[in-house]
């Protein structure tokens, strides 16, 4: 391992508690900072304010080596660390433009305390300039004497295995305009074997929204190959096989289904049309990517009405909340629009996930949500099937038959064989795959 580093993390979200954590893991001494001192108070009793597998047991390894710790002080944080990570969030405003007020803060609070020159990490993801920005910020405001460095790093995790993610990157992208800081910055990884590509900070900055914009592409594009599967009568999962065996096209993320959802992809193919509108330049394939991926929720309640029929009065299990399975994250969740779709029609919802049902509850008082899932599925007029947790594929389905009104499964995230789903009694729709399953009847 190379030497131990002393860093301050300020928000302790997704990124921020996830990065903190493996940081200690690594050997470092990390201070996790965040202005929600009802977050701080339950970090430090221990309690985990996310769902994300690995993590309570990773910060309680930590916190009992005495290389983490968590506070709601933050001035006192930074001037007791040389690095300083920040990782708050940048959503995306009405009109696109990324909103950076929380960063903003952040850098002013910085500037308040750095008493000592430091490395300042912006892990947050940020609009091409904002790191030349931050440093001209800092510099205004800081004492003249005091150097704050701003190297770009973008974080690549994704939620769900971000643990995983984070110990085994496919690369570090670090972005330096003071080599010397982005070496610094580099060597906090040492101990993972990761490739490290040091570039300039815009292209760094860019990085991040162009891999995002292209996983995005991805899977705007599988889902409407599905759409003219569906047309044509053949089989998505094939199609799909097919081209990822093409080692220049590759099997990820050409899963069709529902769409994208969650913290990023909305709102950064958003941020990343208007970041190119901003500099006069229109971002076709992007623009089509956003609106197929809006297009697909709206059909995937369309064929759920053609299925079900007059929605109105009809019992509706939706299962899987959540934008992906393994987390309890609601961004932009492809469900619920959904429910609320379906809900305007008349449907009565029963809904059910495994880690989200406490904070979909919260957010709409409205929608019954069942923590067993059996009992969501009683007596329904359908099932709905909108985000692949293992929890709903290992259900008893031969019970869930016996359990339903009418056997009709419409699945947005194609967990199935349409053969087993018919063999048990079920009348299974997905997405990409209807007529191809009338076929392989047939044969
Ligand atoms: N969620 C992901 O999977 C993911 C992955 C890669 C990159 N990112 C990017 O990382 C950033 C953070 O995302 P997130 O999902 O962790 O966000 P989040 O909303 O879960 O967490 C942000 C945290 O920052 C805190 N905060 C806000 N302003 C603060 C301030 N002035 N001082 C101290 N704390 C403050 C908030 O209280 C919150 O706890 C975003 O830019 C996002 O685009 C997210
Ligand atoms: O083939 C696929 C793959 C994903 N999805 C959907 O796409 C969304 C995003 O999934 P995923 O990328 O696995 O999760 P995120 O946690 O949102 O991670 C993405 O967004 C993060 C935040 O920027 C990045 O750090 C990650 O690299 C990037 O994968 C989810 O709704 C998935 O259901 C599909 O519909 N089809």
């Amino acid at each position: 391992m190379g030497e131990a580093a002393r860093i301050t993390v300020i928000g302790t979200g997704y990124v921020g508690l996830v990065s903190g954590a493996c940081l200690a893991e690594m050997g470092h001494q990390v201070i996790c900072a965040d202005q929600a001192e009802w977050k701080v108070a339950r970090l430090q009793q221990g309690e985990i304010p996310i769902y994300e597998p690995g993590l309570k047991e990773l910060v309680a390894t930590n916190v009992s080596a005495n290389r983490l710790s968590f506070t709601s002080h933050i001035g006192g944080a930074i001037r007791s660390s040389d690095i300083i990570i920040i990782a708050v969030g940048t959503p995306t405003q009405d009109n696109g433009d990324v909103d950076m007020s929380q960063v903003n803060n952040v850098l002013t609070c910085i500037a308040a305390n750095a008493v000592t020159s430091k490395t300042i990490v912006m892990k947050s993801t940020v609009p091409v300039g904002s790191g030349s920005l931050a440093e001209q910020h800092l510099r205004l405001l800081a004492a003249s004497h005091i150097h704050l460095p701003v190297v770009s790093n973008p974080e690549f995790l994704r939620e769900g295995s971000a643990i995983w993610d984070t110990f085994h990157p496919d690369r570090i992208v670090i972005g330096a305009k003071d080599p010397e800081a982005g070496i610094r910055i580099a060597r906090l990884h040492a101990s993972l074997r990761a490739e490290v590509l040091h570039t300039d900070r815009e292209s760094a900055e860019l990085i991040k929204y162009a891999s995002n914009a292209f996983l995005a592409t991805k899977i705007s594009f599988i889902n409407e190959m599905a759409n003219v599967c569906e047309k044509v009568g053949a089989n998505i999962s094939l199609v799909a096989k097919g081209m990822g065996l093409d080692r220049r096209i590759g099997p990820h993320f050409l899963q069709a289904g529902v769409g994208y959802g969650g913290s990023c992809f909305p709102k950064d193919t958003k941020a990343q049309l208007k970041l190119a509108q901003n500099v006069d330049y229109d971002f076709q394939i992007l623009r089509a990517v956003i609106d197929v991926n809006r297009l697909q929720r709206e059909r995937f309640v369309t064929k759920i009405e053609r299925e079900v029929g007059c929605l109105s009065g009809k019992r509706i299990a939706v299962l899987g909340l959540a934008f992906k399975p393994n987390t309890d994250d609601l961004r932009d969740a492809p469900a619920l629009d959904i429910i609320s779709a379906l809900q305007q029609q008349g449907a009565l919802i029963q809904a059910y996930d495994p880690a989200a049902a406490e904070l979909v509850m919260e957010r709409m008082p409205d929608v019954p949500v069942f923590t067993d899932p059996y009992e969501a599925l009683d007596e329904v007029d359908a099932i709905v099937i909108t985000t692949e947790w293992e929890a709903i594929r290992s259900l008893n389905w031969r019970l869930v038959r016996s359990l339903v009104k009418a056997p009709l499964i419409v699945d947005g995230r194609n967990m199935f064989e349409p053969v087993e789903m018919s063999q048990l009694g079920f009348t299974y729709v997905s997405v990409g795959r209807e007529t191809a399953m009338l076929a392989e009847l047939v044969v």
